[in-house]
C-alpha cells in the first residue's frame, strides 16, 4: 500500500513532464514491476492530470463583484469589440451583448461602416463606431491617401483606448488585408496603454501570421477553436496537434509565445499561460451552432477585467487574472449552454444561450 502510494505520488509529479521523457519511461517500468502487468500507468497518469480541472463555480463567485450602490457607471467594466464587417455582423454583436448580459456597464463595437447600422439595429444597448475600412472602399485611393485613412482609423480608436478595461479583437473582423493592418496597429496601441485584449476569430488569423503582435504581452488572451489552434500550433511549434499530449503541447505553445494565456476551445476547454494548465469540462450542450465562441470571448473580457480589479484590492487572488477570466467565462458559458439546451433542445441557438447567461450567473453568484 505504502509502495503504491509513493509510486502514485511520483506519477503525480511526473504528469507535468513530457511523457516521452526517459524519466517517465523508467517510472512506467517501476509501476509495472511494483503493481503487476494489469496495472495501466498511462491510465493513472491521465487520471492524475485530470486534477487540473478548475473549480469554475468558486472562481465565478470570487471574481464577480457585488452590486454596490456606491459604484458608478463604468466601474463594472467597459469593453470594446473590434470586429464586424460586410459578411459578419452576428459575431461582434454576440460578443458585445454577452459582456453586457454578464454585468459589464458599457460595451462598444468598432466595425466597418457597412456593418455599423446592422449591428446598431440589433440592439440600442451597444455603442457602435463605424470606423474600420476595407480595401474595396479605398481601392481608388493613392498610397498617401490610404495612409491618411489608416491614421484616421487608428486615431478614432485611440481616443477611446485608455477608457477600456479590455478589448475583444477579431469576432467577425474578416480577413481584408487593409483592415487587418489597421487592427495590428490597434493592438500596438492597446499594448502601449496596457489594456488587456482577447484575440478571437479573424484576430487569430492575423496573430498567427504575425505572432510578434502578442508575443510576451502578459495581458493577451487567445481563444482558438479547433481550426485556429491547428494553425497556431503549425506556425509556432512547427508540428501537428498532438491530442495524446494536449496539455503539454498547450503549455509549450503559450510559453513559446512568451507567456500569453491561451484558451483552447473544445470538448473540454484547456487554459494555459505557459506555466499552469487548467481544464473546464462542465457539461455544456451538444449543439455546436455558430456564435458560442463569440459569447466566450466577450465573457472572458468581462471576467478578466473583474479579476484584474480584484488584484489591486485587499483580497488579491494568487492566480493570474487572465487564467481566472478564462476559467470563469468557460464555466459560465457551459452552464448557460446546458440550460438553453434543456429548454430548446435541437433548436437551441446562440441567442438562446445569451438569454441564459444571467440566470446561470445568478445561480452561482446571486445579485442579492
Ligand atoms: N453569426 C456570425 O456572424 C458568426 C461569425 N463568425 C465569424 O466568422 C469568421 C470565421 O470564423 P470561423 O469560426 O468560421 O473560422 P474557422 O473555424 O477558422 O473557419 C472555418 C472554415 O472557413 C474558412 N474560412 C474562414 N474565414 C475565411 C475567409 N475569410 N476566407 C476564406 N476561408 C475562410 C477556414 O479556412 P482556413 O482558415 O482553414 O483556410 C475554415 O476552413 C470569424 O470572423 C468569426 O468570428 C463566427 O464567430 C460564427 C458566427
Ligand atoms: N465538442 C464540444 N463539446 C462541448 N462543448 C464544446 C465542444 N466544442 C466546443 N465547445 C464549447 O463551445 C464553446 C465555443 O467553442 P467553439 O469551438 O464552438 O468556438 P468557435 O468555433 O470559435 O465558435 P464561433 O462559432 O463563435 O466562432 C467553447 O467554449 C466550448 O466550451
Ligand atoms: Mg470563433
Amino acid at each position: 500500500m505504502l509502495v503504491k502510494h509513493s509510486v502514485i505520488s511520483n506519477i503525480g509529479r511526473l504528469s507535468s513532464l513530457s511523457p516521452s521523457s526517459s524519466v517517465l519511461r523508467r517510472q512506467q517500468f517501476l509501476v509495472r514491476t511494483l503493481c503487476g502487468s494489469r496495472f495501466n500507468p498511462l491510465k493513472l497518469i491521465r487520471a492524475m492530470s485530470s486534477t487540473s480541472e478548475a473549480d469554475a463555480e468558486s472562481i465565478l463567485r470570487t471574481i464577480t463583484p457585488s452590486l454596490d450602490p456606491k459604484r458608478h457607471k463604468g466601474q463594472a467594466g467597459k469593453i470594446a469589440v473590434i470586429g464586424g464587417c460586410r459578411e459578419y455582423t452576428g459575431a461582434p454583436y454576440f460578443a458585445a451583448i454577452s459582456a453586457l448580459k454578464i454585468g459589464a456597464d458599457l460595451s462598444h463595437v468598432f466595425c466597418t461602416k457597412d456593418a455599423a447600422p446592422v449591428i446598431k439595429s440589433y440592439s440600442p444597448e451597444l455603442i457602435v463606431h463605424p470606423v474600420l475600412e476595407e480595401s474595396y472602399s479605398i481601392s481608388e485611393f493613392s498610397e498617401e491617401d490610404k495612409r491618411k485613412v489608416q491614421d484616421k482609423v487608428i486615431g478614432e480608436v485611440d481616443k477611446w483606448m485608455e477608457r477600456f478595461d479590455c478589448l475583444v479583437i477579431g469576432p467577425g473582423l474578416g480577413r481584408d488585408p487593409f483592415l487587418l493592418e489597421c487592427v495590428s496597429k490597434i493592438m500596438l496601441l492597446a499594448k502601449k496603454s496596457n489594456v488587456p485584449f482577447v484575440v478571437d476569430g479573424d484576430g487569430l488569423f492575423l496573430v498567427t501570421n504575425s505572432v510578434d503582435l502578442v508575443k510576451s504581452y502578459p495581458l493577451a488572451v487567445l481563444t482558438p477553436n479547433v481550426n485556429e489552434y491547428k494553425r497556431l500550433v503549425q506556425k509556432v511549434l512547427n508540428c501537428e496537434v498532438d491530442e495524446q499530449n494536449a496539455e503539454d503541447q498547450l503549455r509549450s505553445l503559450a510559453k513559446q509565445i512568451g507567456g500569453v494565456t491561451i484558451l483552447r476551445k473544445g470538448k473540454s476547454d484547456l487554459i494555459s499561460n505557459g506555466e499552469t494548465v487548467k481544464s473546464v469540462s462542465i457539461y455544456g450542450s451538444p449543439r455546436r451552432c455558430g456564435g458560442q465562441g463569440d459569447i466566450l470571448s466577450g465573457s472572458v473580457a468581462v471576467f478578466l477585467s473583474w479579476a484584474q480589479q480584484l488584484k489591486s484590492g485587499p483580497e488579491s487572488p494568487s492566480e493570474n487574472p487572465a487564467i481566472l477570466g478564462c476559467i470563469a467565462a468557460s464555466g459560465l458559458l457551459r452552464k448557460a449552454a446546458a440550460l438553453a439546451f434543456a429548454k430548446h433542445k435541437r433548436s437551441t441557438l446562440t441567442s438562446d444561450i445569451i438569454e441564459c447567461l444571467g440566470e446561470s450567473l445568478e445561480d452561482i453568484s446571486p445579485a442579492s
